[in-house]
This record gives structure tokens, sequence and C-alpha cells, in this order.
């Protein structure tokens, strides 16, 4: 299986990277200025034990901040690698909706939504596709998520299979939030970048999922709050699994 994971900053690819045990490194071709990609390198004792037709390949693509970012270095990467993806993960830290999801968790989503994609109105917020445009949730298929959630699970990180809202804006109060989670009551955390992967990876016809690590709460904004470290461990944890798990079935 080859697999493209898309963060938004290097900290987020190292840490996915770091996470890699075994996963053969390719590197995609170069992308435009202000893109990087991270190889991870085979280490002598799984190079012996991966290497072959049935080892899997993973790019690490660090795209940039915001759904626009995302879905143009997704989009670049799909189609310029030298070889089709099954796969692409958008990956990186979030914004928890607490207590469902405590800093340091995971979230797996069941569904990429774009929660600011629509338009306000006197009567409240209406959805993209209720304008007659487009659509604003991707659904990942069913049973990869499960997959992948078990395989997360795995790593001892408390785990939760839930929404993830895509905003452009960061929330940053408790009316905010609020809102959001009326809107979307089973929402896991929110993040930025997960709607503009899902978009590109649907137009080049391969599934997207979205796994999360939880830096900081949504609502008010409370800098000295923020666990990025501890977040960026917990997504390292996430991708030791996957790699050994997901990545390596039905290559
Ligand atoms: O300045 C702030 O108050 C603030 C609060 C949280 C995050 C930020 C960022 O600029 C980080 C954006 C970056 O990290 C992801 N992320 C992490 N936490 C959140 C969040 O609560 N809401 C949305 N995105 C978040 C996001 O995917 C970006 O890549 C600033």
């Amino acid at each position: 299986m080859r697999v493209l994971v898309v963060t938004a900053v290097a900290a987020e690819a190292r840490s996915v990277a770091a996470g890699l045990v075994g996963c053969a490194a390719r590197a995609s071709r170069p992308l435009p200025s202000g893109h990087t990609v991270t190889r991870h390198l085979l280490t002598g004792h799984t190079l012996a034990r991966l290497t072959g037709p049935a080892a899997p390949a993973v790019d690490v693509l660090a795209g940039g901040v915001g759904p626009a970012a995302a879905a143009v270095g997704a989009a670049t990467a799909l189609a310029t690698a030298p070889y089709p993806y099954d796969l692409v993960i958008s990956a990186g830290i979030a914004g928890g909706f607490v207590p469902r999801a405590p800093l340091g968790s995971l979230v797996v989503a069941d569904a990429i939504v774009a929660a600011d994609l629509g338009a306000d109105t006197p009567d409240g917020y209406v959805a993209v596709e209720e304008l007659g445009f487009g659509r604003s949730v991707h659904v990942p298929p069913p049973e990869l998520t499960a997959r992948c959630a078990d395989a997360v699970a795995s790593s001892g990180h408390r785990t939760l299979t839930a929404p993830v809202l895509t905003v452009s804006t960061v929330t940053g109060t408790a009316a905010r939030a609020a809102e959001l989670t009326a809107r979307h009551p089973r929402a896991g955390a929110e993040a930025m970048e997960g709607y503009g992967v899902a978009e590109a990876a649907a137009a080049h016809g391969v599934p997207a999922v979205e796994i999360r690590a939880v830096s900081n709460a949504v609502g008010p904004r409370d800098r000295a709050a923020w666990r990025i470290g501890d977040a960026l461990d917990a997504l390292r944890a996430a991708f030791q699994p996957l790699s050994s798990g997901v990545f390596l079935e039905d290559s």
C-alpha cells in the first residue's frame, strides 16, 4: 500500500515520520516552493523485515496551514508522484472538544467536515450543500476508519472515533465553541486542513482519513494551556501501529 500523509507543519511531519517504523521511504517529486517533503529512512532491522514488493511506502508532506494550502499540497503530490497512492491521511495536532477528546488524546475522523463553508444568515448558518454548491462533508470508508482507529488505539493513547471539523479560523471563544457543538454534537476535534486534503483525495479517487492529536481544548483562547509537545508525542505513537498494521494490509 502506498500512503500519502499530509501535515500542516514540519514538526508534525517529523512526528509522523518518527512513528513510521519499518516503512519504505520515498520522496515525492519536487513540490512548489513552501512545501517540504520528509523522507523516512529505513533502519537496518526493519529494512530486512520489509524489503520487497510488499513493503509499504509512505510519503509525508508538510503542506502548510489551512484548507487551501493543504488541498494544494495534497493535490500536487497526488498529481506528480511517480506512482499512485492507495490512501491519503490528513494528520496533525488539533483542538479537542473536551471532555470527549481531552488533551493528549487521539481522534480518528468518521467524518471530515468543512464547518465554516457556507453562509451566515439571520436564521443561522447554512451549509454549502443547502446553498446548492458542492459538499461540506467527506465520509471516509467506515471499514478503513475502523481499522485505523483500532491500530491507533493500540498505541495506548485514548482514542475517539468522531467527526473532525475543518475551520479557517481557530475557535477562541466559548460562544463559538457552543455554536459548533450545537451544529456538530458528536464532533471530536477541530483543525484546519482535513477537508482540503479530503477534497484533493476525492478529486483523485483515493480514500482519505484524518488522524488528530489533541494539543488544546476548543474554547476560550488560552495559549498557556496548549500541550503541543504531548500532542506531537501522541501523533508519533499513533503512526507506529498504523505502519505495521493498516499500511501493510492489502499490500
Ligand atoms: O492563536 C491561537 O489562539 C491558536 C489556538 C490554537 C491553534 C492555533 C494555531 O495557529 C495552530 C493551527 C494549526 O494547528 C492545528 N490546530 C491546533 N489546534 C487547533 C484548534 O484548536 N483549532 C484549529 N486548528 C488547530 C491546525 O490544524 C493548524 O495546522 C492558534
